[in-house]
């Protein structure tokens, strides 16, 4: 699985160091809030685990499914409900933990859902940010990484739903796609 790497974006090491700047933030952002944190998975899963490890508060956890890839590079444009959250969100604080923001849809969708449902506050925090990929208005809150207009995998972000358990971030070989 490594050789299919062309090259590391983020290391294990700048991974953490990030962790552990945003969780400072985040710490010290909701001292005397008790947050629902929202992993929206898959991707989110590796840096949600990581992060809240990095956050000295009183917090809640959920999960929220959506897909809008499908295992591919590019978004399909629709998004997907797969598995919705347990928790009822009215009037609570919201922290979405998301890997990227690419186009902007996912985040878009989510949070109109979250609104709908009458959260009291919506934050986000994402690992990577690539604004060049916009297509709807979307900011987070909390970013790790700026990330060029690249195809990025691993920490939790697949390619047809491999790569994600690499322990950086990376880009493939050009052959990886070609050899479809
Ligand atoms: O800003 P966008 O263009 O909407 O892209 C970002 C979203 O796309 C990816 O999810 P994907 O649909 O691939 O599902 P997955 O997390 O299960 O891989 C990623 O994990 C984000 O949730
Ligand atoms: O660059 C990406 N890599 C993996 N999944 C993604 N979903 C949106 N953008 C990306
Ligand atoms: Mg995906």
């Amino acid at each position: 699985m490594n050789n299919d790497i062309e090259k590391v974006l983020y290391s294990e090491e700048d991974i953490a160091a990030a962790c552990k700047r945003l969780g400072t933030q985040l710490t010290e952002d909701y001292k005397g809030k008790t947050p629902l944190i929202i992993c929206v998975l898959k991707g989110a899963i590796l840096f949600m685990t990581d992060v809240i490890r990095d956050m000295d508060i009183y917090a809640e956890i959920d999960f929220i499914d959506v897909s809008s890839y499908n295992g591919g590079t590019a978004s399909s444009g629709t998004i997907r409900l797969l598995k919705d959250l347990d928790t009822d969100v009215a009037g609570r604080d919201i922290l979405l933990v998301e890997d990227i923001i690419d186009t902007g849809r996912t985040l878009k969708y989510l949070e109109d859902l979250l609104k709908d449902r009458q959260a009291n506050s919506i934050k986000v925090c994402t690992l990577m940010d690539k604004p060049s990929g916009r297509v709807v208005e979307a900011k987070a809150d909390y970013v790790g990484f700026n990330v060029p207009s690249e195809f990025v995998v691993g920490y939790g972000l697949d390619y047809e739903e491999k790569y994600r358990n690499l322990p950086y971030v990376g880009v493939l070989k050009p052959s990886v796609y070609s050899d479809k």
